[in-house]
């Protein structure tokens, strides 16, 4: 439960919904990253107990068992190639980006325009940032109440903790603080260069990504410009040490996105596993590819057409690994509610309107089945 609660009420249309929100309460966990329990001796034998999840939470699949399952690969070089002004090849990418997202709420995409050697540089960054010392990390901790830094922002004190190290970027001005910070002779213009170009670039690819995705519903796409119209995102890096005892814990728990989508850079080593059918699935990386799931957000915003899939990480006994993960999202005051043509007596409203700011900080009360909370109760049990 949250330590402290606030109501908060939003008027959409002639109905007025109250929500009983948790207030930001997660501190900054700083009895949690990885390195902080690990940092003297990381080559050892056992995993502290902090790190072993009950046995019916621990992974089931390993992190290279990959199935012949389809998991849908996408060219998507018609975003930008001149065939995109040729109807049949937009269409054609529509139509399998569409079957994508209404049976697995998850696709990679080649062709997408970023280049790998900058793909490499940003996680050759990445590598560089958790390879620093305990204490120099620490220096540009996540701070409570806000969303940037070293840690994770989804971890309270006592939980199971990740076998994992975030760190969370923004693009605010608070990347060249971090960089001061943590190279106060030469600000590291590798670090803040990467990021700016990647972070550019990964935005671009969103918002076509994200008008594709639209095109699909059939519906008027005025309306999601409201939610993608100042849509920005927060950009994380996720370092998973190699682990001696990789059945026993997990990178990241199960979990789905908060926002309209999630651009993911996997990285050469495997690790990601999706949901389908109640099944961990294992996502094989694939050189310069990149992973593309649907959010929470959009969930909502298509009345639950298309699904926000549960995803995780786990680790492996040799390899460390690295991604990055950029959350493409609504401005966080947005008020979210379902396109009105994808409800009717078919399809009943299925959520209660919220902000993405009361969702976050839900979320870190609840990372996995978030949405729950947002579920509209049946009329009768009003
Ligand atoms: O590292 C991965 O493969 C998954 C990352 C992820 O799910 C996240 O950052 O939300
Ligand atoms: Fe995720």
């Amino acid at each position: 439960m949250p330590e402290r609660s606030a109501a908060s009420s939003y008027d959409v249309g002639a109905q007025r919904f109250q929500r009983s929100v948790p207030k930001i309460g997660a501190e900054p966990d700083l009895a949690g990253p990885w390195s902080m329990v690990n940092q003297s001796n990381s080559k050892r034998k056992a995993v502290s107990e902090m790190f072993i999840l009950p046995e019916h939470m621990r992974p089931t699949v390993t992190h290279n068992d990959y199935t012949d399952l389809e998991i849908p690969v996408i060219d998507v070089s018609a975003l930008f190639d001149p065939p995109q002004h040729d109807e049949k090849v937009m269409e054609g990418l529509v139509a399998q980006v569409r079957d994508a997202c209404l049976h697995w709420g998850f696709f990679q995409i080649v062709n997408h325009g970023i280049p790998e050697e900058l793909l490499e540089r940003f996680h050759g960054q990445g590598k560089q940032f958790f390879a620093l010392p305990f204490a120099e990390k620490m220096k540009v901790a996540r701070q409570q109440g806000q969303y940037t830094g070293y840690g994770h922002a989804t971890v309270k004190k006592g939980d199971v903790r990740p076998w994992s190290e975030g760190f969370y970027f923004a693009n605010d001005g608070s990347t060249a603080e971090f960089a001061k910070k943590l190279w106060p002779e030469d600000t590291n213009d590798d670090f803040l260069n990467s990021y700016s170009e990647y972070n550019e670039k990964v935005q671009g690819l969103s918002e076509c990504l994200m008008r594709i995705i639209v095109d699909g519903l059939d519906v008027d796409p005025a309306y999601f410009e409201t939610f993608s119209k100042h849509a920005g995102g927060l950009l994380r890096w996720n370092f998973y040490p190699a682990c001696p005892e990789p059945q026993k814990t997990l990178g990241l728990k199960p979990h789905t996105d908060f926002n309209l989508l999630t651009v993911l850079h996997q990285g050469d080593v495997g690790g990601l596993q999706i949901e389908k059918d109640g099944k961990w699935i294992p996502v094989r990386p694939r050189p310069g590819a990149l992973a593309v799931n649907i959010g929470d957000t959009l969930q909502v915003l298509t009345n639950g057409k298309y699904k926000s899939v549960p995803h995780q990480a786990v680790v492996n006994a040799t390899q460390s690994r690295i991604s990055s993960a950029y959350f493409y999202e609504a401005l966080p005051s947005t008020v979210i509610v379902p396109h009105p043509d994808l409800v009717d007596e078919n399809n009943p409203l299925q959520y209660e309107p919220f902000t993405g700011e009361a969702y976050r900080v839900y979320k870190q009360t609840q990372f996995l089945n978030t949405l729950e909370h947002f579920v509209r109760k049946k009329p009768d049990a009003e």
